[in-house]
């Protein structure tokens, strides 16, 4: 098994009979899902994308990294959002926060930008490439995002101006939607590869097309382990008639502790290589739940450094939370802690033993005092931290949060409150059209 989830942390916050009683409209939210017959019912290519996916272009995303890993040492990836936070979730699950220090021979570094609008993020990135080759992968369904567009000019620009045009068309890989929108305009008039967004799958559930695939396997991650792992998850949580289904039984879980006041999620990891997990898990479930006044509050913590900040908290504060732990069994290298004469630091008691059997008693003993605190614990173990498992959970997470947005009665596919600070910076920026909006937003800044 790849993963399972587990109770011990949510026997005194619920009983099976609450879980029996949710089944029925589990099931039907499951129908709605499979059947495509609900609310945003278009963006439902991510259910079956697992096995229904262009073999082709897989192919193509393979040798374009082979490439990319041959012609330069730096890779670029630009996109925000759905567009880039899947992608360097796996690379940081699969190999780690350091990834770019320990990567081996032949694997590029690989950077995002376009996430965010400040300079000086942009520039380090600009002085760490140096004189060094490079190639870029931008990323946006729309090709007009802010942040991404503003990060792609300057880019292109630099590329341009150290390979040439000619040579930037073999070094610029777009990945945007098949037909429309300006990236794939620009794409065509500058004879870049391109790479599809496909129509059916938002950006929050895209990490398993080419959004995330090309950038994961040009460092060095078996993408078809990843496609396996998700496809296996497919399979698991396709249907049943029970919750004895994980996914199922996850997705009323939370039901039940919304309707029971904890409005707020906090995903654990036990290790930093799952800190942009919990970043690509939240932007997944909170512009799918978020909406219509009603939702889950997504948030995230890194076990045990956060013990030292929010800990306080979880503990013993408001007692409106609950967590989600995701606990990773097997880590990518054990340290075993040593000898020291005299047991100043008191640790001797530790000897020859690993890290790994310390945070495990970090992991198993949060657990008992956070639900002592009247935290309820969902706890979801993992064998391992490799393609295949972040496929699995990655499906598992996905479709877990097909069916909240259902049983919660929202549409879980669409995301309309991402637009209202977006019309705001336009005006306020002065783009052609807002000039109403300018004028009454500024009155309002200024008064
Ligand atoms: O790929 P695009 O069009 O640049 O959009 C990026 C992101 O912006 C959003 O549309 C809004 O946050 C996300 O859903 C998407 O992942």
């Amino acid at each position: 098994m790849a993963m399972e989830l587990k109770m011990t942390g949510l026997t005194s916050f619920m009983n099976e009979d609450e879980l029996k009683y949710m089944n029925p409209l589990v099931q039907t939210c499951n129908k709605m899902l499979l059947e495509k017959s609900a609310q945003g019912n278009d963006f439902l290519g991510w259910v079956n994308l697992p096995v229904d996916y262009d073999k082709e272009e897989f192919a193509r995303i393979q040798e374009a990294a082979k490439k990319i890993q041959k012609t330069c040492d730096v890779l670029v990836v630009i996109g925000i959002g759905g567009s880039y936070l899947g992608a360097r979730a796996a690379i940081e699950f699969c190999l780690g926060q350091m990834y770019n220090s320990v990567r081996p021979e032949g694997i590029p570094e690989v950077y995002f930008l376009g996430n965010n609008i400040s300079s000086g993020a942009l520039n380090d990135i600009i002085k760490i490439i140096g004189d060094r080759d490079f190639c870029i992968n931008v990323i946006s369904k729309s090709g007009r995002t802010t942040e991404p567009a503003i990060a792609f000019r300057i880019f292109k620009d630099m590329c341009e101006k150290k390979y040439g045009k000619e040579g930037a068309k073999d070094r610029i890989f777009a990945t945007t939607d098949k037909a429309r929108g300006a990236l794939k305009e620009l794409a065509n008039a500058e004879g870049y590869e391109t790479f599809v967004v496909p129509d059916d799958v938002g950006g929050r559930f895209s990490v398993l097309s080419a959004v995330g695939l090309l950038p994961i396997a040009a460092a060095g991650i078996d993408i078809a382990e990843m496609m396996r792992g998700a496809a296996e998850a497919r399979e698991a949580f396709t249907d049943g008639t029970t919750l004895d289904n994980d996914c199922f039984r996850y997705a009323a879980i939370r039901n039940i502790l919304y309707r029971k006041g904890k409005g707020t999620e906090i995903l654990v990891n036990y290790d930093p290589a799952l800190v942009m997990f919990g970043e690509w898990y939240k932007q997944l479930f909170a512009e799918s739940e978020g909406k219509d006044l009603k939702g889950i509050f997504p948030v995230s913590a890194a076990f045990s450094t956060d013990l030292h900040s929010i800990g306080q908290f979880i503990q013993d504060g408001t007692r409106n939370l609950f967590e989600t732990v995701v606990w990773v069994k097997e880590q990518r290298s054990d340290v075993t802690i040593g000898h020291m004469d005299g047991d100043l630091d008191g640790l001797n008691y530790l000897e020859g033993k690993t890290m790994q059997f310390v945070n495990s008693k970090a992991y198993a003993g949060t657990l008992l005092a956070h639900v002592d605190g009247g935290a309820p614990n969902v706890l979801i173990e993992v064998d391992k931290a490799d393609a295949y498992h972040f496929g699995y959970l990655c499906y598992f997470f996905e479709k877990a949060c097909g069916l909240s947005g259902y049983l919660l009665g929202v549409n879980p596919f669409n995301q309309p409150g991402v637009e209202s600070y977006k019309k705001n910076m336009f005006a306020l920026l002065g783009k052609p059209g807002f000039e109403e909006e300018k004028k009454i937003l500024e009155a309002r800044m200024n008064g």
